[in-house]
Order: C-alpha cells, then structure tokens, then sequence
C-alpha cells in the first residue's frame, strides 16, 4: 500500500487463485487481499467443496464451470494441475492479474515487518522497465537511485512492465531431482531487488507469486497442457514464462523479477514430482534452444498474433522433439480462440457457479 493511502487498484486487479484445499491460508493475507476480488479455479474433483474464509468477495469455477463456459475449446485447460489457473485469467475481466499458490503466505522482510507482496507487484508493475540494458547495479525509478553514469539517456524512458515475477523464502521451487539431493535446504536469503530481465534472456518462470498486466500481455500467460492425460506437469509455468518473455521482448514489454517475497511453506513430494518432471527435464535441453532461436515476424503486432506464430513454430519445430508439442501447438490455437470469444470488445457473460461473496 503507497503510504499514507489504501490499496491500489482494488477494482482493476484480480488475484487468480488454482487450488485443490480449502483456503484457510487468505486468513494471513485478509490485511493485504480483503479489497480484492478473487477468482478461485477448483481443480480435481467438481464435487468438493472448497471453503473460503468469509468476507471475500470471489467467484469460483470448477471443471464442470469450465467445460460449460468454453464447451469443446476446454480442453485446452489442464485437469488436475496448477495450470488450470490460467482460466482464471481468460474470464477476468480487470487489467492486472496477481497469482499465488494456497501453500504461500506472508513473509517478513529482514527488519520482521510483513511484506505486502501485492503492494509490491503493483508498484513493479505501475513502474516502467528497462530491458535494453544489462543489469543495473541500482535500481531506477525507486526513490533514492537513479540511472549510474554511462546509461543513455534515450533508453531512461524505459518500456511499459508486463509480468513482476516474485520469490519465495523457505522451501525452493526445484526441480525434483534437486530436491531429491537437497531435501533439507531452505532459502533464507532476501535480496532487496527488483531486476528488469534484459531482452534476449528467458527465466524459469514460477507460477506461485506472480502479477502481470492482463491487458497487455494476458493473452500469452497460457499456462501449457499438463496434468491429467498429459506426459509432462509442472511445466505450465515455465512454458508461460518462455512464450511470455519471447512476445515481451518482440512487443518492447518489461519483465521484471525479485520482490516481492511469500513464504512458501509446503513441499510436495519429490517423487511425485520426478514423474510429472521427466520429460520436462529432458525436453527442456530443447525447448530453451528453440525460445532463444524464435524470432517473430514484423507483422506480429498483438499478443494474439504473436502467440499464434509461435504455435506455428512449436508444430514446425518441437513436433520432431515429440508428438505432445504438436498437441500443445494445437491447444495454444485453442487458447487464443478461447481467449477471444471470453474477451470481445464488449463484455461477456461468463457466470460462475459461486456467487459474489
Ligand atoms: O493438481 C493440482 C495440484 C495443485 N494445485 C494447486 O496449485 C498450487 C500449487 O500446488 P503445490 O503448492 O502443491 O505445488 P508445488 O509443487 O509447491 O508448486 C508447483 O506448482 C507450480 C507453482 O505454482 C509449479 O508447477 C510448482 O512450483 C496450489 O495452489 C494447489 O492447490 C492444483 O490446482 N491442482
Ligand atoms: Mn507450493
């Protein structure tokens, strides 16, 4: 929260929350969620009850909501993984997303005091980027720094910010072979730092705490086919983050990364994991090859466009790699339709199973 006023954006930013537990953990963050509208995407069993602290406004939608709104075109949102929350961000109707698992919670900046994490994407967010460059040894556009000597003023400007990718302290977001060898480690070090990453360089993108502007970018945060049916889970994510940063960069949009900080608190287990993992693993030796090299014609002027164009490229050239990415190609096609049909110009009449609380 700016100083001295309340939360920001409260009607221009929705939290987009995939979860198969009740939602006891909004309690920590009612201080800092409570003015917000939350979308909750119940994955698994449509049957369950979810149960949400009272005094949220939210609106909820399970599989059988999915299959009714999108009909055939859901079959581009994932069953049974984290991925299905990007439904959330297709039936929103607000400019900013902010995203977080249910297994995150408040953390505490070294000086003890609790870290607002959405305050904190909004304001990465409400600030320009600077990816033109290599990585500042001061943070611009924050109070008490400015551009270092030697960094041209033409650049100062800076591009609008499309994604603030957050961190977490304790339990790592590795991969499960890492976690396999390293069961006990922890991260405990807060870096006070938010980076833009420079354009030509991708980042393993992490669903878990993440704020973007849906308005301009939105339509390629399509967290990739996984889960249920699928060869490949908790790939969603990174697959989002490398489409994401591959239009930004095209598009002149900033990717920022560091603050804010959650807790995250829950590790799930590394050999469930392995299984989801494998293949990612391995294709992933290719994948990041394949988003370095992609280059988007001039005539790719939207996100849609754009994305599209890369479904093009991931059927030409990791169709070979294996028949899954033919399928991905064909469900990121499905996305963008799905997208556009949620997203006309005019409103749409998307209605939830839960009513606005
Ligand atoms: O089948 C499922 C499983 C989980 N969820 C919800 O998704 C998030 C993340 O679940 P969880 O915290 O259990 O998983 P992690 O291994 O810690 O994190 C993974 O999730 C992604 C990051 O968001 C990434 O793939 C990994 O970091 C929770 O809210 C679960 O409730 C689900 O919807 N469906
Ligand atoms: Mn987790």
């Amino acid at each position: 929260m700016a100083k001295g006023s309340g939360p920001l954006l409260t009607d221009e930013l929705d939290i987009v929350i995939p979860t198969i537990r009740n939602l006891d953990f909004l309690e920590m963050w009612r201080p800092f969620f409570e003015s917000y509208h939350l979308i909750i995407v119940q994955d698994g069993d449509p049957t369950k009850t979810i149960k949400v602290p009272p005094g949220f406004d939210y609106e909820l939608y399970n599989r059988n909501d999915i299959n009714r709104i999108l009909g055939p075109k859901a079959s581009c949102i994932s069953f049974k993984d984290s991925a299905c929350r990007c439904f959330g961000y297709m039936v929103s109707k607000k400019k900013y997303i902010f995203t977080i698992d249910d297994d995150c919670f408040v953390a505490k900046d070294p000086s003890g005091k609790e870290i607002n994490a959405l305050a904190q994407h909004i304001k990465n967010l409400l600030s320009p980027s600077t990816p033109s460059s290599s990585i500042h040894c001061m943070i611009p556009f924050c109070e008490g720094a400015d551009f270092v000597r030697g960094y041209p003023f033409s650049l100062r400007e800076g591009v609008p910010t499309a994604v603030s990718h957050g961190l977490w302290l304790n339990i790592p977001d590795y991969d499960a072979p890492t976690q396999l060898v390293k069961p006990c480690e922890r991260n405990t070090r807060y870096v006070n730092s938010v980076l833009t990453i420079p354009k030509g360089t991708l980042f393993p993108m992490c669903g878990m705490n993440l704020a973007f502007d849906r308005e301009l970018i939105g339509p390629a945060m399509y967290f990739g086919l996984m889960g249920d049916g699928q060869p490949i889970g908790r790939y969603d994510d990174m697959w989002a983050g490398w489409c994401t940063k591959v239009i930004c960069d095209h598009l002149r949009l900033g990717v920022k990364t560091g603050l804010p900080y959650i807790w995250h608190s829950k590790a799930s287990n590394p050999f469930v994991n392995l299984k989801k993992e494998y293949n990612g693993i391995f294709w992933q030796e290719e994948l990041i090859p394949f988003f370095q090299q992609a280059v988007l014609p001039k005539d790719c002027t939207t996100v849609q466009k754009c994305y599209v164009e890369l479904s093009k490229q991931v059927r030409d050239k990791l169709g070979k790699v294996d028949p899954y990415f033919t399928k991905l190609a064909d469900a990121m096609v499905t996305w963008i339709e799905a997208w556009d049909e949620l997203n006309p110009s005019g409103p749409s009449t998307v209605l939830p199973n839960g009513k606005a609380k």
